[in-house]
C-alpha cells in the first residue's frame, strides 16, 4: 500500500473498524473511503456494485459484519448467517469485479471445533462440529475464508483472511444483553458501584432512563445491584483478550507486508490453511476476568454466577505461532487493556 492509495474500511465505526482507521492515519495514509450501515447496507449487493463502481478502492479491510457476544449470537442465529454471509459475499466479490489489489477478511476463531485441541492451530479448522451457540456466526465466516481463497486460486485475487480471538477497546458494544464479557462486565459493575454510591443521576444518564425505580428495575433483570453483579456461566470457561488496537496494528502490518502466497504451506496437490490466527496465546477464566474488572472499577459487591446462562465453548485459545513467524506480536496486556477501555467508557 501506497500512503496516497485508496483504502475502503468497511465498518469504520466500529470496535476494530475505527482502530484501523486511527492506525492507518497515523502511518500517514489520507485517502479513505467510507460509508455508515445508514449510507450503505452492505447486505444489498446492488448498492454494492454501484458503490465499487464508484469509488473503485484499491485496498479493502472487512470488518463490517453482524456481531454481538453468545447470547446474541444464540438468540439471532438467522441474521447472523444471513447478514454476514450478504455482506461478505458481496464485498469480496464486487472487490473482485472492481480489481482490488488486497482485501483483508475479518473473520473469528469460533470457526474452530468446539471440542479443538489447544492452543487452536490454523491446521484444525473442518476437523470437528462447532460449537452451538454461534454455529451460524461461525459457518458464514468459514464461508468467508473459502470465498477469499477460492478467489484467490481461481482468479489470481490477494484476498487474506484473519480469524481474531475476543477482542476489546473504545468503540466496543456495551449494551448489557447483545455485546461480549469484557464490555458487558465493565458497565454492569460500573452501574453498580454508582448504584452504591448513589450516584443516581449518573446511574439514570448511563442507562438513558428518568426514573430511578425504572432503572433498578432494569438492572435487577441483568442481576445488577448496589451490591451484586450477575456474571452469566460458572465463570469456568477460558477465553483470549486482545486489545482492539493491537488487532488493527496486525491488520494494517498483515495489508503493508504480506500477501496471499505468505500465508500458507505448499503442498504438492492441496492449498489448505490459508488463515491467519490473531490473538496474545494468552487465556483467562472468566471468574478471573471478572475479579480483574471489579478490581480495575472498584466495585465492592459480590460476583453471583448465574448457571441458567450459557458457557458456550470451554476454551479457545489461538496458536499464534504463525503470525509470530510473519513478524508480528501484542503489545498491550489485558490488565492495561482494561484499565485503558475503563477510562475510555467513563470520559466517553
Ligand atoms: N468484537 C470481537 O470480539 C470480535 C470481532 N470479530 C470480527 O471483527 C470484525 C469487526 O468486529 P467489531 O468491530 O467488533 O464489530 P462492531 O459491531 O463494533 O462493528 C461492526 C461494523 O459493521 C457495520 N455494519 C454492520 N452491518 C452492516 C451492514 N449490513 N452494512 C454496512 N455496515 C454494517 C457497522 O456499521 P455502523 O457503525 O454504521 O452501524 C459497524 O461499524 C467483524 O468481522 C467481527 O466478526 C472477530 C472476533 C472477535
Ligand atoms: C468473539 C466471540 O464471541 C462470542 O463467543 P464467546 O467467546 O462465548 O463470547 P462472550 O464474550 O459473549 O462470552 C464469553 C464468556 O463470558 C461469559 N459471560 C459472563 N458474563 C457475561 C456477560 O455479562 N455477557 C457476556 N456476553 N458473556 C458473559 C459467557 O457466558 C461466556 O462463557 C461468539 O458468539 C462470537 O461472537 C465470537 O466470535
Amino acid at each position: 500500500m501506497h500512503k496516497d492509495s485508496k483504502i475502503y474500511i468497511a465498518g469504520h465505526r466500529g470496535l476494530v473498524g475505527s482502530a484501523i482507521l486511527k492506525n492507518l492515519e497515523t502511518r500517514g495514509y489520507t485517502r479513505f473511503v467510507t460509508r455508515t450501515h445508514k449510507e450503505l447496507d452492505l447486505t444489498d449487493a446492488n448498492a454494492v456494485k454501484i458503490f465499487f463502481e464508484k469509488e473503485k478502492p484499491e485496498y479493502v479491510f472487512l470488518a463490517a459484519a453482524k456481531v454481538g457476544g453468545i447470547v446474541a449470537n444464540n438468540t439471532y442465529r438467522a441474521d447472523f448467517i444471513y447478514e454476514n454471509l450478504m455482506i461478505q459475499n458481496n464485498v469480496i466479490h464486487y472487490s473482485h469485479i472492481q480489481g482490488v489489489k488486497k482485501l483483508l477478511f475479518l473473520g473469528s476463531t469460533c470457526i474452530y471445533p468446539k471440542s479443538c485441541p489447544q492452543p487452536m492451530k490454523e491446521e484444525y479448522l473442518l476437523t470437528d462440529t462447532l460449537e452451538y451457540t454461534n454455529e451460524p456466526y461461525a459457518i458464514a465466516k468459514i464461508a468467508g475464508i473459502k470465498m477469499c481463497e477460492s478467489y484467490n486460486l481461481q482468479y489470481g485475487s490477494n484476498f487474506i483472511s484473519v480469524m481474531p480471538t475476543n477482542l476489546y477497546g473504545p468503540n466496543d458494544n456495551f449494551d448489557l444483553e447483545k455485546s461480549h464479557v469484557l464490555p458487558a462486565l465493565i458497565r454492569k459493575m460500573h452501574v453498580a458501584k454508582l448504584l452504591s454510591e448513589s450516584r443516581n443521576d449518573e446511574v439514570l444518564e448511563n442507562l438513558k432512563m428518568d426514573t430511578l425505580t425504572d432503572a433498578k428495575k432494569y438492572l435487577k433483570a441483568f442481576g445488577v445491584t448496589n451490591d451484586t453483579v450477575e456474571i452469566w456461566g460458572t465463570g469456568a470457561p477460558m477465553r483470549e483478550f486482545l486489545w482492539s488496537e493491537d488487532m488493527a496494528d496486525a491488520c494494517v502490518f498483515i495489508m503493508e507486508n504480506r500477501d496471499f502466497k505468505d500465508t500458507y504451506e505448499t503442498g504438492s496437490i492441496e492449498i489448505r490453511n490459508t488463515h491467519i490466527n490473531i490473538g496474545t496465546g494468552k487465556d483467562i477464566s472468566i471468574k478471573d476476568l471478572a475479579m480483574l474488572i471489579k478490581n480495575v472499577v472498584g466495585f465492592k459487591g459480590e460476583l453471583v454466577f448465574n448457571t441458567d446462562r450459557p458457557d458456550g465453548t470451554i476454551k479457545k485459545l489461538t496458536d499464534v505461532s504463525k503470525l509470530n513467524a510473519l513478524g508480528w506480536k501484542h503489545k498491550i496486556e489485558l490488565e492495561d487493556g482494561i484499565k485503558k477501555v475503563y477510562e475510555w467508557y467513563i470520559n466517553r
